[in-house]
């Protein structure tokens, strides 16, 4: 095998093309092998091999810094840079990454994991490099999804601005995890198409095979002004970067080539790389979206596994049902249409509905003015990033208290995804929010309930529920809460279990038949109930959440209780003060303390142990 001779990238400069050829298979096999069994990005990262070994062929990783965005495609640059001898350890506890960190590889240049940020990284170091006078290339690989966000065409803007040297790789395949949206996009789509582009695309290259490098800058130019000539107004000259493109991203050789002449060149270029998602896995290609990130698969007959019934799902037929009784209902994502449970929702309302591409900011500013022009808009996104608009959130919802709704999902840890994507902040920074309700419901009924309350009150609402699967709620059930009001599920003698959202389940287990423990669905976090804290404070009183324990809903009920003067005796539990890095979610609740075991151990540290062993 090739790649056992690889164990970095200065091994690929010795290899025949044909070596690099066969490299790219075993790399692909490779990566199909661990992601069946591991889970994993596999359709992004099949479309990135021949992308990434042209790059560690050209350029020199570490001292070159090679930057992957979002980092979920770069699983054969961790093949390549000393890392396939534990690259079945992907995505595991105590494994390698998903995505890139820079604590994992002096190779990974970034940790990635959020969308957008390699722009903004690459320009950071390329001040950093000409202020210290070093000399190396920085070059940065961003799909065109991450192109749509606010931060990289912001990062662009500055970049042409200030002219540094660097390269940008626009890896192009016309899908974010869903097919890709935004003018750009289709902009691209039309280059593609535009055959005369090509065409002297390839006249350039041709030429360029027969003289030195050092003129291609002319042709370059030529180009340049030929397109200029042309109209071709390309917003990249607009933002003062030259653009080169597209090229067949599959295509090794040409690839190579055409970097060696770019790494020739001064200020800052972008090349446009065309490739195909899931590249060289039939499944994969046919269908992108599925295998962008499957849970595992049997690699020689793979096929769709349904990972039953999820919040998600339950989330998307409660605003597909509520939008035929609510005509000013609209849902907007970031760029999560499937991980937000939205399929049918996009279906069945295409006029309600808004995908506005990789940028939460965007997502929550839009809806703000749909609500003041009288709409009822919700926006379906991931607790982690909720993070990217919290100025959005203040600034342009809650200072006018909007009626906008913001359905959390993936709220508290999510598992192999790791530090980058648990969802365990967005209590911390929603509940010091005036203006801002937050909910969790228990069970999908609790969902439906929630959302259709909150749709009558107004008012903007955070309702946030856990990558999970919950029992289904039967379609047309929209039963009655007493908005703000908690639920004592089970009565105790000495403690109380307050829970919150997820951990309930593990309260109850903890309580079990125990009659001296209560367990409360503490599902509203603001406003509290503060007349059940009152009744409850003559116990023991322990608060459970699956979110930083810092901040969170344990942190409210202190307050509350101290602002009420009430002094009992109360334990908080909740996520360390770290991040906690990819693994099982039970797992990682365990290593945390707040599932069963771990309510168990802290009532009996309250003095009130299990009734016997267990
Ligand atoms: C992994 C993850 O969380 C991904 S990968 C991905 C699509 C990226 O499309 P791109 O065209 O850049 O790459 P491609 O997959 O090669 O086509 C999204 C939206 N997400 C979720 C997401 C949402 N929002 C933000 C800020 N960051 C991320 N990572
Ligand atoms: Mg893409």
């Amino acid at each position: 095998m090739v790649l056992d001779k690889v164990n970095s990238p200065d091994d690929l400069k010795g290899l025949t093309l044909e070596e690099l050829l066969a490299l790219a298979e075993e790399i692909r096999s490779e990566i199909i092998r661990v992601t069946a069994q591991n889970g994993g990005h596999l359709a992004s990262s099949l479309g990135a091999v021949e992308l990434i070994l042209a790059l560690h062929r050209v350029f020199q990783s570490p001292k070159d810094r090679i930057l992957f965005d979002v980092g979920h495609q770069a699983y054969a640059h961790k093949l390549i840079t000393g890392r396939k001898d534990h690259f079945h350890t992907l995505r595991q506890e105590g494994g390698l990454s998903g995505f890139t960190k820079v604590s994992e590889s002096e190779h990974d240049a970034i940790t990635a994991g959020h969308a957008s940020t390699s722009l903004a990284h690459a320009l950071g170091m390329a001040i950093a490099r000409d202020l210290a006078k070093e000399d190396y290339h920085v070059v940065a690989v961003i799909g065109d999804g991450a192109l749509t966000g606010g931060m990289a065409l912001a990062a662009l803007n500055k970049i042409g601005e200030l002219g540094k040297r660097m390269l940008i790789i626009l890896n192009d395949n016309e899908m974010s995890i869903s097919e890709n949206v935004g003018a750009l996009n289709k902009y691209f789509k039309e280059l593609q198409i535009r055959k005369w582009v090509q065409d002297a695309e390839k006249l350039g290259r041709s030429i360029l095979e027969h003289i030195s490098p050092k003129l291609f800058g002319l042709v370059d130019r030529a180009k340049e002004a030929a397109k200029l000539i042309l109209h071709q107004e390309n917003p990249f000259y607009a933002w003062g970067i030259r653009y080169i493109g597209p090229v067949d991203g599959h295509d090794l050789k040409g690839l190579i080539h055409i970097l060696e002449h770019l790494k020739e060149l001064d200020g800052p270029t972008l090349l446009h790389v065309v490739t195909k998602k899931g590249k060289g896995y039939k499944v994969a290609e046919a269908d992108p979206i599925y295998w962008h990130g499957p849970s595992g698969f049997d690699p020689l007959k793979p096929e769709k596994v349904s990972k039953g019934y999820t919040w998600s799902q339950a989330f998307g037929d409660a605003v597909t049902e509520l939008a035929y009784l609510e005509p000013r209902l609209f849902v907007l994502t970031p760029a999560m249409r499937e991980g937000s449970g939205l399929v049918r929702y996009s279906v069945e309302h295409p006029e309600r509905y808004l995908d506005v591409g990789i940028c939460e900011d965007v997502a929550v500013t839009t809806a703000a003015g749909m609500a003041l022009r009288g709409l009822k808009p919700i926006v379906a996104i991931y607790s982690t990033f909720l993070q990217r608009a919290y100025d959005q959130v203040i600034h342009d919802v809650a200072i006018e208290a909007l009626p906008v709704i913001f359905a959390i999902d993936r709220a508290g840890v999510v598992g192999a995804d790791g530090a980058t994507h648990h969802g365990v902040f967005d209590i911390a920074y929603l509940r010091t929010i005036p203006n801002l309700q937050i909910a969790a419901p228990k069970d999908a009924l609790e969902l439906r309930a929630m959302l259709k309350k909150a749709l009558e009150i107004g008012g903007p609402i955070a309702i946030r529920y856990p990558r999970d699967n919950v029992e289904r709620a039967p379609e047309g059930a929209w039963p009655e809460i007493p908005w703000g009001r908690w639920e004592v599920l089970k009565e105790g003698t000495e403690a109380y279990i307050l829970a919150f959202g997820k951990t309930l389940k593990y309260a109850l287990e903890a309580a079990s038949d125990d009659p001296r423990i209560g367990v409360v669905n503490a599902r509203f976090l603001k406003p509290l109930d503060r007349e059940m804290l009152k009744a409850l404070a003559r116990y023991r009183l322990l608060t459970v959440e699956d979110h930083q324990r810092m901040g969170g809903f344990g942190s409210a009920v202190l307050e509350a209780l101290n602002e009420m003067g009430l002094k009992p005796q109360v334990k908080v539990l909740g996520l360390p003060d770290r991040f906690l890095e990819h693994g099982s979610i039970p797992s990682l609740h365990r290593q945390a303390g707040i599932d069963a075991e771990g309510i168990r151990r802290a009532l009996a540290e309250m003095g009130v142990p299990p009734t016997y062993e267990r």
